[in-house]
C-alpha cells in the first residue's frame, strides 16, 4: 500500500532528456576521429597529446580522491614518481637486469618494473593513507605536501637512483613483439590505457560503491550511519588514486626513456591538482579538460611570456595561479559542468540501463512486536563539566511510535547520538538488539537494524532522489569496487535501484525520483531521508525532527505512514517540537529537561503531567496569565 507523503507544490524540474547526440556516441565519434588521425597528426602534436593522456590519468586520481571522495592531495606527483623510478630501476640497474632479465628475460623488464612499482606504491599510499586521511580540514592537504616532498628528496639524494642527474638508458615497451620506441606508437597505449582507467571509473561510479564513495562528501556520520565503513574507503580511494599516477609513471618513463627528480617535485603535484579543478573535479571527463587546458596553456606561455618579459623562467605559473583565482570565482565547480551546460541542446546526458534480473538483496525478519530493540540503560553523557544526559533509561519496541521531547538544549539530540553510534555515553550503556553497543560505529547500529534521518538534512544534493535512496540500501547488497568497475554488479545494481524506486514511491515521491535532491523543498527533502532509511530495512527507525518544515497535510500524510510502519511491525522513535503531531501519533512518550527524563507515559499522561506542562507545554504560563 503506498502512502503518499509528499502534497507539496515541488520546486523541482523534472529532467528534460534533449540532445541531438548521446553522450555515448559523441565520446565514441570523438575517439574515432582522434583514431582515424592520428597517424596524420604532427608529431608535436602527438607528444602534446601523449601528455595530455599522462595527466589526465593522474588528474582522474585526484577526480575520484577530491571531486569524489572529498579529499585534497598535493602529493601526486610523488606517485608518478614512484612509478617511473620503480621501472627505471628495475630495466637499468646491472643487479636487477641480471637476476631479473636472467630469470624471465629482458622483454619482461619493463613489466616486472610496473609491478614493483605498484607494489610499492600500494604499501607507501596504504600506510600514508591510513595515517593521513583520518585528518580533518587543513591537516590532510599538509600532510600530502609533507609526504610529496619527502618522496621528491628522496628520489634526489639515493646513489642507486642516480641522484640529481636521475637513470638514462630505459628501454621502449614491447607489446606482442611490436616496439613501442616512438611517440605516435606509445601515445596510442596511453590514450588506450587512460580510456580504459576512465571506463572503469565510470563504472564504479555508477555503482553501489560508487555511492558509498560520494556518500564521504556527505560527512562522517551520515556515511556511516548508511552502513559506509568511511575509514576503509578513504584509504581505497587513496591508494586507487595513487595507483593511477603510477600507472602515468610508468608509461611516461618508458616514453621519456630517462628519469630525474623534476617532474616529480610539489610544483608539478600542485599543477595536477589545477588540471582537475580547473577542469571539474567532481567530473571525469573534467580531469581530461582540465589536462588539455593546463598542459596547452603552458606550452604557449613557455613561448610567449619569456619573449613578453624579456627573461626566462617559470612565468606560467603566475599566470596558472590567476587562472586558478578566475576559475575558482567565476566556474567553483571547474569548467566540465559549464562545458556540459552549454552543449545541452546537442548532447543527451546517458541514460541508466540496466540490463539482466535483479538478484535479490539481503532480508531482514522484523523482530516479533513488542519486542524491545533498543535499550538505554542509566545513560550519563558529560561534555566537560556539563552533564548532557543524566541517567537516562528509556526503551523502544517493535511496533510502536515512541516520542522524546524537552524544551530546546534538553539533550535530546546528545541522546539521539548515542543511541545511534554517533557518540558513547560517558557512564551507562546502550543496547541494539540485544548487542551491548559500548563505542560501537554508527555502521554496526545501521547493519543490526537502525535506520535514521537528521535534524539537518544530509543528502548528496546534487545526485538524484533515486541515488541518495538507494545508498540506504548499501548493506544489503555486496558487490565489491572491482565486481563494480568490470560491470559484474548490474543484477545487483538493478535490484538496489527498485528498491529505492519503492521506497520513493511508498513515501510518495514518485515523479522526483530521477531529479537531484537538492531541488526538492526541504520538507521532501526529510521525506527522501525517511525512504533513505527505510530502503535499509530496518527494524528500528529513529526519526530527528521529521515534521519540521512540513505543511498541514503533509504532516498528516507522514503520520500515516509512520502509523502504517508502526502496523507492519517497526518500531519507531521520533524527536519531535510539534506537540500536535507527537500527541496524535505517539504510544508512549519520554520527556527530558535540563538532561533528565522528567516524565513518561501515553499522550494523555503526559499531557495531563503537571511538571511536564511546568517545563515544557505552557502550564507555567498559564499560571501566569491566571496570576
Ligand atoms: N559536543 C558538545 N560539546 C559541549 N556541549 C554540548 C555538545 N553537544 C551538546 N552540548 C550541550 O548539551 C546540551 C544539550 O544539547 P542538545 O543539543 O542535546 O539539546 P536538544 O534537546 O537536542 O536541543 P534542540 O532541541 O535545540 O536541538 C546543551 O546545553 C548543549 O549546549
Amino acid at each position: 500500500m503506498s502512502t503518499p507523503v509528499s502534497t507539496q507544490a515541488a520546486t523541482a524540474v523534472l529532467p528534460e532528456r534533449r540532445g541531438l547526440i548521446s553522450a555515448r556516441m559523441l565520446t565514441a565519434v570523438v575517439i574515432l576521429a582522434l583514431a582515424l588521425s592520428w597517424n596524420f597528426l604532427p608529431d608535436f602534436t602527438i607528444v602534446l597529446l601523449c601528455y595530455i593522456g599522462l595527466y589526465s590519468m593522474v588528474a582522474l586520481g585526484l577526480v575520484m580522491l577530491t571531486g569524489v571522495g572529498g579529499m585534497t592531495s598535493f602529493g601526486q606527483a610523488a606517485f608518478v614518481g614512484v612509478g617511473a623510478y620503480a621501472t627505471a630501476w628495475v630495466c637499468t640497474s646491472p643487479m636487477a637486469v641480471n637476476a631479473l632479465g636472467g630469470l624471465f628475460g629482458a622483454q619482461a623488464l619493463p613489466w616486472l618494473g610496473l609491478v614493483l612499482g605498484f607494489v610499492i606504491t600500494f604499501v607507501v599510499a596504504w600506510v600514508l593513507g591510513s595515517v593521513t586521511v583520518k585528518l580533518q580540514g587543513h591537516y590532510l592537504p599538509l600532510c600530502t605536501i609533507a609526504w610529496g616532498l619527502s618522496l621528491y628528496y628522496l628520489f634526489g639524494n639515493m646513489e642507486f637512483l642516480g641522484g640529481q642527474t636521475g637513470l638514462t638508458g630505459i628501454p621502449a615497451i614491447r607489446i606482442a613483439g611490436l616496439d613501442l620506441s616512438s611517440s605516435r606508437t606509445m601515445g596510442v597505449v596511453i590514450w588506450g590505457v587512460m580510456l580504459l582507467a576512465m571506463w572503469l571509473l565510470y563504472n564504479l561510479l555508477d555503482s553501489r560503491e560508487g555511492r558509498a564513495i560520494r556518500s564521504l562528501k556527505g560527512g562522517q556520520v551520515m556515511a556511516e550511519s548508511m552502513g559506509v565503513n568511511t575509514a576503509r574507503y578513504r584509504v581505497k580511494l587513496f591508494v586507487l588514486a595513487a595507483l593511477l599516477a603510477t600507472l602515468s609513471g610508468w608509461l611516461y618513463a618508458h616514453m621519456q626513456r630517462f628519469v630525474s627528480p623534476a617532474p616529480f617535485n610539489l610544483n608539478i603535484g600542485i599543477e595536477y591538482l589545477f588540471m582537475a579543478v580547473v577542469g571539474g573535479a567532481g567530473h571525469l571527463w573534467g580531469a581530461v579538460l582540465g589536462a588539455s587546458i593546463i598542459t596547452l596553456l603552458k606550452e604557449k606561455l613557455q613561448d610567449i611570456l619569456p619573449a613578453l618579459l624579456g627573461s626566462n623562467g617559470n612565468f606560467e605559473v603566475i599566470v596558472f595561479g590567476l587562472l586558478m583565482v578566475l576559475v575558482l570565482q567565476r566556474f567553483a565547480e571547474g569548467l566540465w559542468p559549464t562545458f556540459q551546460r552549454l552543449t545541452a541542446g546537442l548532447v543527451r546526458p546517458p541514460e541508466k540501463k540496466l540490463q539482466g534480473a535483479p538478484q535479490p538483496l539481503d532480508q531482514r525478519s522484523l523482530p516479533a512486536v513488542g519486542t524491545v530493540l533498543l535499550k538505554a540503560e542509566h545513560v550519563i553523557k558529560r561534555f566537560g563539566g556539563l552533564v548532557a544526559n543524566n541517567d537516562v533509561s528509556m526503551q523502544l519496541k517493535a511496533g510502536e511510535v515512541h516520542a522524546l521531547i524537552g524544551p530546546n538544549g534538553a539533550g535530546k539530540s546528545t541522546f539521539f547520538n548515542m543511541i545511534s553510534g554517533v557518540d558513547s555515553p560517558t557512564e551507562g550503556q546502550v543496547q541494539l538488539m540485544g548487542e551491548v553497543m559500548g563505542d560501537a560505529p554508527s555502521r554496526r547500529f545501521a547493519a543490526l537494524g537502525l535506520g535514521r534521518t537528521f535534524q539537518h538534512v544530509r543528502l548528496l544534493g546534487q545526485r538524484s532522489v533515486l541515488e541518495n535512496v538507494a545508498l540506504g540500501a548499501h548493506q544489503r547488497a555486496h558487490k565489491g569496487w572491482m565486481a563494480s568497475m568490470l560491470r559484474l554488479d548490474r543484477g545487483e545494481e538493478a535490484a538496489l535501484l527498485a528498491e529505492a524506486r519503492r521506497q520513493i514511491e511508498r513515501c510518495g515521491l514518485g515523479p522526483y525520483a530521477d531529479v537531484p535532491a537538492a531541488s526538492l523543498a526541504l520538507g521532501q527533502q526529510r521525506i527522501v531521508e525517511i525512504a533513505r532509511a527505510l530502503a535499509s530495512q530496518p527494524a528500528a527507525l529513529l526519526l530527528d525532527e521529521p515534521a519540521a518544515g512540513l505543511r498541514h497535510l503533509e504532516k498528516q500524510a507522514l503520520g500515516n505512514l509512520l502509523r502504517q510502519l508502526r502496523a507492519e511491525g517497526l518500531g519507531i522513535l521520533v524527536v519531535e517540537h510539534d506537540m500536535e503531531f507527537v500527541m496524535n501519533l505517539a504510544d508512549r512518550i519520554t520527556v527530558l529537561e535540563f538532561g533528565t527524563v522528567i516524565a513518561e507515559g501515553t499522550p494523555a499522561q503526559i499531557q495531563s503531567n503537571q511538571r511536564v506542562l511546568d517545563a515544557y507545554l505552557g502550564g507555567g504560563d498559564d499560571e501566569e496569565a491566571a496570576a
